[in-house]
């Protein structure tokens, strides 16, 4: 498929600067077959309607102040940009001809993504043609994928402003400091545990830039046991190749297991006999020789320790509780909650537009005050992701107002079913009856139909709904 090249008329060499041009890509194995050509609406210049096979669309262009950044961007998106949508092939956009203020309006755009990916940059002389590598937006991208994936910032202000908060932080400063230890972060999801061990912890250990993570969930013996440990080729079907464990990539850095009680029990054993030896001996999987590695170990896990310790093999529980620190949950930290959603505010935002503060009100801080958070900072991570929906410049009240509605809306289930799976077995089965009984009655209108639709009695199902007690009153259905 032959391709389209977008450039400006160099008034002053004219149009043997389009010729090079075109000589220089083919050299490149690039065939054009239609030139966009802006020129100066005053130009006299005449314009062939074709060039050495590429058929030549003059896009004329009142112009006079090639410094006038405005103006030239306005006459490109009228007249330049909706012809984009008629390329076929890919676009190639040559930056030199016009003038130097030209060059940085098509980098602008470029940068902004206005062109579609694949469109090459070429800086030209009449006897030279490079490639422009620098992608500006793929660089832009790149800053903020940077962000998302590897934050800087700290992920709490140990000098927190609720007592709970304070006592955790202080907690985890003296514990981290600890070396050769490992170290037990326990909290509900998303109160930041992982984003905990990336900053502060890892700096606390001196070692920063180097997280091994793995999350246990869901893995079984063999592959967690070949994960951590790695193997040698052939050590059993499907290991066409060596693999090297966790573990060694660890090494001189930070093994981070999450969800440490979903790692099977063989596999635990196995962890602490490497953590009785003080040198941190293994052998991958089918080797006979050991290897030494030096990490620390921090584990995380989502259960209280009285769960836990019924989900971990005895010794390295032993081992995991010496140095434990639990964060609290946001709802007991309410104290702390502004600060956390500016901060959550500062980490979703990536559109210029939205205000560098987080959004406030009255109606937000009532809400924030009573919601039972139990997704903890993924709750406020929605309300972010609803403000940046419901967005519109200057008129703060209306969109917040509006997310806050849907946030509103939207936590109901979702907490419900939280609440309803952090119970025990015989808890759980008592909300289930409970939510079963009222949603029916709610459906069918009256307890005395409700009960007929379930085959049982009205006190049977009125006894049910009393299960929810204890919830808080707003989940209730
Ligand atoms: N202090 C913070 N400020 C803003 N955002 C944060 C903060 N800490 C964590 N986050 C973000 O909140 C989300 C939840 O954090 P993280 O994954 O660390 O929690 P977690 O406790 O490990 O959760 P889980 O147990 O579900 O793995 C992530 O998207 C993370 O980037």
């Amino acid at each position: 498929m032959s391709d389209t090249l977008l450039c400006w008329h160099a008034e002053r060499a004219g149009l043997d600067v389009l010729e090079g041009a075109l000589g220089k890509l083919a050299e490149h194995g690039i065939q054009i077959s239609r030139v966009m050509y802006l020129i100066q609406a005053q130009s006299h210049a005449r314009i062939p309607p074709s060039i050495n096979d590429a058929r030549v669309e003059p896009i004329r262009i009142d112009l006079v102040d090639p410094t006038r950044h405005q103006l030239i961007y306005e006459a490109i998106q009228e007249q330049v940009l909706p012809r984009l949508n008629t390329v076929a092939g890919r676009l190639h956009l040559n930056l030199s001809p016009g003038t130097p203020a030209m060059h940085s309006v098509w980098l602008i755009l470029h940068a902004g993504g206005v062109f579609a990916p694949g469109t090459r940059l070429w800086s030209s002389q009449p006897d030279r043609l490079d490639p422009v590598q620098f992608e500006v937006s793929t660089y832009l991208a790149e800053i903020r994928r940077q962000q998302r994936l590897d934050p800087k910032v700290p992920s709490y202000n140990p000098e927190a402003r609720s007592a709970a908060r304070r006592e955790a932080m202080n907690s985890l400063f003296r514990y981290a400091r600890v070396t050769g230890a490992p170290l037990l972060i326990l909290g509900e999801r998303g109160t930041g545990k992982s984003r905990l061990v990336e900053t502060q912890v890892a700096t606390l250990k001196q070692r920063p830039n180097k997280v091994v993570t793995l999350a246990c969930g869901g893995l079984e013996s063999t592959l967690a046991e070949s994960l951590l440990f790695g193997h040698v080729k052939g050590a059993f079907t499907g290991a066409a190749q060596e693999r090297k464990g966790l573990l060694a990539q660890a090494n001189g850095g930070i093994l981070f297991l999450d969800e440490i009680q979903d790692l099977p029990r063989p596999v635990q054993r196995q962890l602490v006999r490497v953590f009785q030896d003080r040198q941190r001996r293994y052998r991958p999987i089918g080797s006979d020789k050991e290897i030494s590695v030096d990490f620390e170990l921090v584990c995380a896990s989502n259960l209280p320790m009285g769960q836990l310790r019924e989900r971990l093999d005895e010794d390295l529980c032993d081992r995991l509780s010496h140095l434990c620190v639990s964060l609290p949950a946001l709802r007991d930290c309410r104290e702390d909650l502004h600060e956390d959603w500016q901060r959550v505010w500062g980490d979703c935002r990536v559109d210029a537009d939205l205000p560098v503060t987080a959004p406030w009100s009255n109606a937000l801080a009532k809400r924030l005050a009573e919601h039972p958070l139990t997704g903890n900072l993924r709750d406020l991570q929605r309300l972010a992701a609803l403000c940046m929906a419901w967005f519109e410049p200057g008129n703060e009240a209306h969109w917040l107002d509006k997310a806050l509605q849907q946030w509103s809306g939207a936590a109901h289930d979702s907490s419900t079913a939280e609440l309803i799976r952090m119970g025990s077995r015989e808890e759980q089965t008592k909300y289930f009856h409970a939510e079963l009984a009222l949603r029916t009655k709610a459906t069918e209108g009256s307890w005395k139909a409700a009960a007929k639709a379930l085959d049982c009695s009205v006190k049977t199902l009125q006894r049910d709904a009393e299960g929810y007690r204890g919830l808080p009153e707003e989940l209730k259905y």
